[in-house]
């Protein structure tokens, strides 16, 4: 179906950052609630096909963690560093999220954990799920956990593990396994199965969860209370694979997502996209106009309609902001 034309339409804002923010591979995108950019990004470390051995043990524990600054807070107008932390303590970033207090909840593959940290600049390690370098599918260990979304009303917390597993676990606000969903779970109900669920977004004004189910090339949406399936959202413009996504609560719901190369080859353009929850519809879909996008890997939507995208192979992050079809230049 045709993008339909109403709108606004998504372009990049070509001069931003305004500064060179000295990016490693772009992992993670986040916004606190002062609507500043929280990137999570792995410094000199690159995830390579060596990187993992075939039972998800991570090769090169001899590296010590990231010598860099890994959690980087930015203005949203002019890309300014705002604070820099994360230092010595990461293998192998892959998600970050912020709950209502504006804590940081990240993931590292490397680790298979699960981290909740301050976000005063200390990076105190307020709660760790996991075992250190120990992959496993019990109530305690993940295999690679790629994200995590908080529900700002309950405090639960939403785990996507990962590669090396394919199921969304749930947790208490303070870390005591609930339930879990997708492989391994006994329960009928949930028949779910995800091929690298890759990134999670929580919707507030629905209580549900949403999942890119990367390797499937859809986005589920869940009942965040019991798991319970409630849509599927696949299009033939992701191509095979859907990155990440994010959600806004306006115009009934808007699902923004990133899709990516599936492994037998691309088969449609690397792109963003805004899709109504409601309807499935895509209203809009957006790509950098200088640069292209090399492997989107996260993407986050603030209050007022601008998109940001960390791309973790050209080690950067792009901008998109709405501007009204009807002043585009004429053909
Ligand atoms: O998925 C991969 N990477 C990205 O998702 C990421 O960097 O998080 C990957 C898989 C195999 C080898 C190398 C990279």
């Amino acid at each position: 179906e045709e993008v339909l034309d109403q709108g606004a339409h998504l372009v990049e804002v070509s001069d931003w950052p305004e500064a060179d923010l000295q990016l490693g591979q772009v992992s993670g995108l986040a916004l606190n609630s002062n609507g500043d950019l929280i990137i999570f990004h792995r410094g000199d470390h690159i995830w390579g096909i060596n990187s993992f051995n075939l039972n998800g043990i991570y090769q090169q524990k001899d590296l010590g963690p990231i010598q860099q600054s890994t959690i980087m807070v930015v203005d949203p107008v002019k890309g300014k560093v705002l604070k820099a932390s994360g230092r010595n303590m990461f293998y192998m970033p892959h998600g970050i999220t912020t709950d209502k207090d504006d804590n940081y909840w990240v993931t590292d593959v490397a680790l298979h954990q699960v981290f909740k940290l301050s976000s005063d600049g200390k990076d105190r390690q307020l709660l760790v799920l996991g075992e250190a370098f120990e992959p496993g599918s019990d109530k305690k260990h993940f295999c690679q956990p790629t994200d995590v979304a908080v529900d700002p009303v309950t405090g639960n917390v939403y785990v996507s593990d990962g590669y090396c597993n394919s199921r969304i676990l749930k947790f208490s606000p303070e870390g005591k396994y609930i339930s879990h969903w997708g492989a391994g779970s006994s329960d009928r109900k949930r028949r779910a199965s995800f091929l690298i669920p890759h990134s999670l977004t929580f919707l507030p004004d629905k209580q549900e969860l949403c999942v890119a189910d990367r390797d499937h090339g859809r986005i589920q949406c869940f009942m965040a209370d019991t798991g319970e399936f409630v849509k599927e959202i696949k299009k033939e413009q992701f191509g095979g694979e859907v990155f990440a996504i994010a959600y806004s609560p306006v115009q009934g719901g808007l699902i923004y997502a990133v899709n990516g190369v599936p492994r037998d080859g691309q088969v449609a353009p690397l792109q963003g996209f805004a899709i109504s929850y409601s309807s499935k519809e895509i209203l809009d879909s957006f790509s950098p106009d200088a640069q292209e996008f090399k492997l989107p890997h996260d993407i986050v939507v603030t209050a007022d309609g601008n998109v940001f995208v960390g791309d973790a192979a050209s080690d950067s992050v792009m901008k998109f902001e709405p501007s009204q079809k009807q002043h585009q230049q004429p053909l």
